[in-house]
């Protein structure tokens, strides 16, 4: 696995040029709108990830993703959006840790970040908004976080601090290749699956290995560059989720670029299993006039990207 992985070429120039953009996602929670009841009556945990998206599978459904940063505008607003997206029918959200060097992020969630560590948000602030909010909703969170702060923490601290609050899964864009394999042993360790990314440059034997290794799905990044809003989906995220099912039984989520319901429809057309959406949704959150304003427009929003999903 560690050869395959050698000649990974990033899609973002990063600064560290051992860093591969090799993700080890742990994403995201899954919203199956049933909850497995734990032992104690207060802590209920969602379905895993695999579980999920075969549950989407037989209704013939496609997971919407999306993704917010913490903290921005205000963490009192994420706790809502939360609240909001899950109620829109968003099947698994990705919440961001905001970070100081967030390479692989566009100008719109490198604003975000800005704005929200600017407001003193940090990740004991984060998990203790988490700890409230995930016995909420029923479509629990992950956490989307660069490697620094997981570092900062202790990989195994920072596992089952993720774990205990009730987090499914984590998304870590900039971990350096030799330091997957901690990663994902840790993570296994406190029952995380893990997604990897593979990009429209990843060799196929690369992208291979990827597949494999991926836990409940595999993220395909519908482009190079970073994450934005795009005027299309490239079409060549059809051929490149031909080539990744060809591979794999495992499902395939889509994200980068995608912002408007007919770009839904189409990767869902084209064979997706689910559908990431950022900056999108970022942007409506953190840029309002108001959160008020903010929580709105996302709820419309989110509602008319659902509407075009089958
Ligand atoms: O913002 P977009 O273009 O809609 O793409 C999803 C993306 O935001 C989310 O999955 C994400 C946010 N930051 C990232 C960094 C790397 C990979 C993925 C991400």
């Amino acid at each position: 696995m560690a050869a395959a992985l050698k000649s990974t070429p990033s899609f973002l120039q990063l600064k560290k040029p051992e860093t591969h953009f090799l993700v080890r996602h742990k994403p995201i929670i899954i919203s199956t709108r049933r909850f497995v009841p734990m032992a104690s009556l207060t802590a209920i945990r969602s379905l895993g990830i695999g579980e999920t998206f075969s549950n989407l599978k037989k209704q013939g459904k496609v997971a919407l993703i999306p993704y917010i940063t913490a903290g921005d505008p205000d963490l009192k607003t994420t706790a809502e959006a939360l609240k909001v997206l899950d109620a829109c029918g968003c099947d698994i959200i990705e919440l961001g840790v905001p970070y100081s060097d967030p390479l692989a992020d566009g100008p719109v969630i490198q604003a975000a970040a800005t704005r929200s560590l600017a407001r003193g948000t940090n990740f004991e602030a984060i998990t203790s908004m988490l700890k409230e909010v995930i016995p909420q909703v029923s479509c629990p969170i992950a956490l989307f976080t660069y490697y620094n702060p997981i570092l900062k923490r202790g990989i195994e601290k920072f596992m089952s601090t993720v774990k205990d609050i009730g987090v499914h899964g984590l998304v870590v864009p900039d971990v350096p290749l030799e330091e997957t394999g901690v990663l994902r042993k840790e993570a296994v360790k406190n029952k995380l699956e893990l997604v990897l990314l593979t990009t429209p440059t990843t060799p196929t034997e690369r992208m291979k290995a990827i597949v494999e290794a991926a836990d409940g799905f595999v993220y395909l990044v519908s482009s190079v560059g970073v994450t934005g809003a795009r005027a299309s989906v490239s079409d060549r995220v059809q051929t490149l989720l031909r080539d990744i099912k060809e591979s794999t039984t495992k499902p395939v989520a889509v994200g980068f670029g995608i912002s408007k319901p007919e770009h839904v429809k189409q990767v869902a057309a084209w064979g997706a299993d689910g559908v990431i959406v950022g900056s999108a949704m970022v942007k409506l959150l953190g840029e309002a006039k108001s959160p008020e304003e903010g929580l709105k427009e996302l709820e419309s929003f989110t509602k008319s990207l659902k509407a075009a999903l089958p």
